[in-house]
């Protein structure tokens, strides 16, 4: 009897399918480094053994090529710290909205609160999430209430450079596989977290409420997170449940529902990757659904999505990734050439509308 109901509630996901690549980060592989060693590209502090650095990199390779996402386990960023940023993104959001307003998202920045509404990925589907967009780690971008969030701008700030690191080495990852001859790919990266005016690197907060089915709005016709792909170079996800979470893998239209592995990290490629890489990584569809199970939706959820950008004056010309890339250069000579900034503005543009102009929703 309890078996076939166990096996009843067992959701069908590409996680429990073993669909998703799962690539074992052996906490990056780090070593202190040697007496006298060399800076390299300005990332002197963490040094990575090659052996992990080659491995990960040729795993994401092909996980990134042929699904467009991969599952990243022993990534070394602690399950506490994700707890505790969760639970602060809790406490701000249970103070009041004149609170939430002073730190709404404004038209021409990237960081702040963002209210469900305000973001539209099909540009008119109000979606039903709260999130908090961090873009620099100084405390004029976090909430300073020191009466009523003391912990939030330390704890949030902590996690930031947790999954900035874990980028870092995913940027040297790729930079081998792809047998790039300089550091160049990695030091485009190099203002992460250094504000948007730069960098438009962004650690996202995000709380997905219960879904109440007789409250008004809460389920006919809503989305959680409309589908889209993400603009930058990948993305780092961690979710602490089921949620409605689903993705196209390539060539096919297919939703398809992810699933949850505790603990880990999804990784998803980004439109400015896909256009580097001359499509070689895919951009990855995504959405999140209202789920359709009753005990699924009528509980919260959690997700932090960290998107790693180049910095904003990057040239990000197709295929200039590539191994070979004289030849990918030759034929793509006719095609307009854009910079990391201008490509992610056309975006955004698309997805916030006029909604936010002054800080207003309408
Ligand atoms: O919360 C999630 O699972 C996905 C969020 C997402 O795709 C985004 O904010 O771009
Ligand atoms: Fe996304």
């Amino acid at each position: 009897m309890i078996k076939s109901k166990i096996v009843e509630d067992k959701l069908d996901t590409l996680v429990s399918s073993n669909a998703v690549p799962i690539i074992d980060l052996e906490n990056c592989g780090r070593r202190a480094p040697l007496p006298g060693e060399p800076m390299r590209c300005g990332y002197s502090s963490i040094v990575y053994k090659q052996s992990v650095k080659t491995r990960v990199g040729q795993q994401l390779d092909k996980a990134l090529s042929e699904k467009g996402i991969a599952l990243l386990v022993n990534h070394g960023i602690p399950d506490e710290k994700i707890k505790a940023a969760w639970e602060q993104f809790d406490h701000f959001l249970d103070l009041p909205s004149e609170v939430h307003d002073r730190y709404k998202r404004k038209d021409g920045t990237n960081y702040g609160y963002v209210s469900p509404g305000m973001e539209r990925f099909d540009g008119k589907t109000p979606e039903l999430r709260h999130t908090y967009n961090i873009c620099k780690l100084d405390d004029n971008n976090l909430p300073a209430e020191a009466e009523t969030l003391p912990k939030f701008a330390k704890t949030i700030t902590e996690l930031s450079y947790e999954f900035k690191n874990l980028s870092k080495f995913i940027l040297w990852a790729m930079h081998s596989a792809l047998e790039m001859p300089t550091c160049d790919f990695v030091d485009k990266h190099s203002g992460m977290l250094s504000g948007d005016d730069v960098n438009m690197t962004t650690l996202r907060m995000i709380y997905y409420p219960a879904i109440v089915d007789d409250e008004p709005d809460q389920s006919e016709g809503a989305i959680r997170c409309g589908a889209h792909v993400d603009y930058g170079t990948f993305t780092l996800l961690t979710q602490n449940s089921e949620g409605g979470l689903e993705v196209q893998l390539p060539g096919s239209e297919k939703w398809e529902r992810v699933g949850h592995l505790p603990g880990a990290i999804l990784i998803n490629g980004g439109e400015i990757l896909s256009i580097w890489t001359k499509q070689r990584y895919h951009a990855l569809p995504h959405r999140v659904i209202v789920p359709e199970r009753v005990q699924i939706r009528s509980r919260g959820r959690h997700s932090i999505a960290y998107f790693c950008h180049p910095d904003n004056s990057t040239m990000i010309s197709p295929g200039d990734l590539l191994p070979n890339k004289t030849e990918s250069a030759e034929d793509s000579s006719d095609e307009k050439i854009y910079n990391a900034y201008e490509l992610i503005q056309k975006k955004f543009s698309d997805t916030y509308g006029q909604r936010s102009q002054g800080g207003n929703e309408s």
